[in-house]
């Protein structure tokens, strides 16, 4: 049984030291637990995709938060305060059985928010309605990790496990490690790091377990074990994430200043509306959205209606295609209005990155 092995590597791997000596070792182990926990997850006869299946909620919107975290912790009085949709809330776990889907409109753009089911310890593995939540997390584009301040703060480790073990990354980017298989040569490992974390014996390890004996390895920033396993496991998601802490009425100021310093943390009262404005400047900044008006020739842009894109994926052809599928074919150049252009109008082409609040003229061909 998969979750025995999984248990008794981790056993291993606690009983193990860490230093050069057992790094290979460790690497290897590491690989070892992500293959099964893979395997575990992944729903028989389908290849990949995370596994398990999210509720049936069509995402909408510019945006879309989900709400994680124990049961009554005060995910639906929040989603409740926040969108206006009513989610039943009660003193008594497991009030809330399916996904609540609600929509705030913020600076113009509509952020689709769901209230989820708790989850406990394991729900990754399939207790209660864990799996669904999970998977339903993963398609968010931010996720609020809902906290009682009054319950332990290791709750908050004991979510991020939870979530991790689904593949789930919180607030990091992708590692930056080119690993490219090859025919033969053996496996080769570039670093313009000094004293690197990782080395050749074990990337080999890990490689190994993979099966892969030929591949070039490389990388510019310090990277450890699990970074390089996440990177050859591939469907990963990446999502940010905000530790919203709830339930601030009940403790003293001095403890809320504590937290209030810990990065990421937002704390918060639901029930009493604390904080709420807060929280959505917070959860607009960690969307990182970019809002780009249209104008048409001749008339005033609609301000009321930005196109709203990624700041990572916000060129003038990201912006055309979410107008119309087919308008890049016609494109000739556009004309830009904003923080982004150097004169104005600047006329740039299709690659010309945006800026929040930009204003866009496509000039077609004719
Ligand atoms: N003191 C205090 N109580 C709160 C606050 N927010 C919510 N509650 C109470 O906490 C209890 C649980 O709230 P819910 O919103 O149902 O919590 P939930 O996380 O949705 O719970 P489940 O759906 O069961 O997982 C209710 O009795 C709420 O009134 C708060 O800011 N302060
Ligand atoms: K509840
Ligand atoms: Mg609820």
């Amino acid at each position: 049984m998969s979750l025995q092995k999984i248990k008794e590597i981790e056993d291993e791997m606690a009983r193990t030291q860490k230093n050069k000596a057992t790094n290979a070792h460790l690497g290897m182990l590491k690989a070892k637990i992500a293959r099964l926990k893979r395997e575990l997850l992944e729903p028989a006869g389908k290849g990949g995709g995370g596994g398990g299946d999210g509720f049936d909620v069509n995402k909408v919107g510019d945006a879309r938060i989900g709400f994680v975290g124990f049961p009554s912790v005060g995910k639906s009085t929040l989603l409740t305060k926040l969108t206006g949709t009513f989610s039943e809330t009660a003193s008594y776990e497991f009030t809330t059985l399916t996904c609540v889907p609600g929509i705030v409109r913020y600076r113009g753009a509509r952020l689709q928010m769901l209230d989820l089911p708790g989850i406990i310890e394991g729900a990754k593995d399939g207790k209660g309605r864990g799996r669904q939540v999970i998977s339903t997390a993963r398609t968010c584009n931010l996720i609020l990790i809902v906290l009682d301040c009054l319950k332990p703060l290791t709750h908050k480790r004991l979510i991020e496990r939870e979530l991790e073990g689904f593949g789930i990354r919180l607030n990091k980017k992708p590692p930056n490690i080119t690993f490219k298989k090859k025919d033969k040569g053996g496996i080769s490992f570039t670093s313009t790091v000094k004293n690197p974390q990782l080395d050749l014996d074990a990337i080999k390890a890990v490689c190994a377990e993979y099966r892969v004996f030929n591949a070039d390895v490389f990388m510019t920033e310090d990277y450890d074990v699990d970074d390089l396993v996440d990177v050859i496991e591939g469907n990963r998601s990446y999502v940010p994430a905000i530790y919203v802490v709830n339930k601030i009425d009940q403790i003293t100021l001095e403890e809320l200043e504590v937290m209030d310093r810990l990065p990421h943390y937002c704390p918060v009262c639901a029930y009493l509306d604390w904080n709420m404005e807060g929280l959505i400047e917070m959860v607009w900044d960690y969307l990182a959205m970019v809002r780009v008006y249209t104008k048409p020739k001749g008339k005033l842009p609609d301000f009321n209606d930005p196109v709203v894109m990624h700041r990572e994926r916000c060129t003038v052809e990201d912006f055309c295609n979410k107008l119309h599928k087919a308008l890049i074919k016609q494109f000739k150049y556009a004309l830009v209005w904003g923080s982004s252009a150097k004169h104005r109008p600047q006329r740039v082409g299709k690659d010309h990155v945006l800026q929040d609040e930009d204003i866009v003229q496509i000039i077609k061909k004719i």
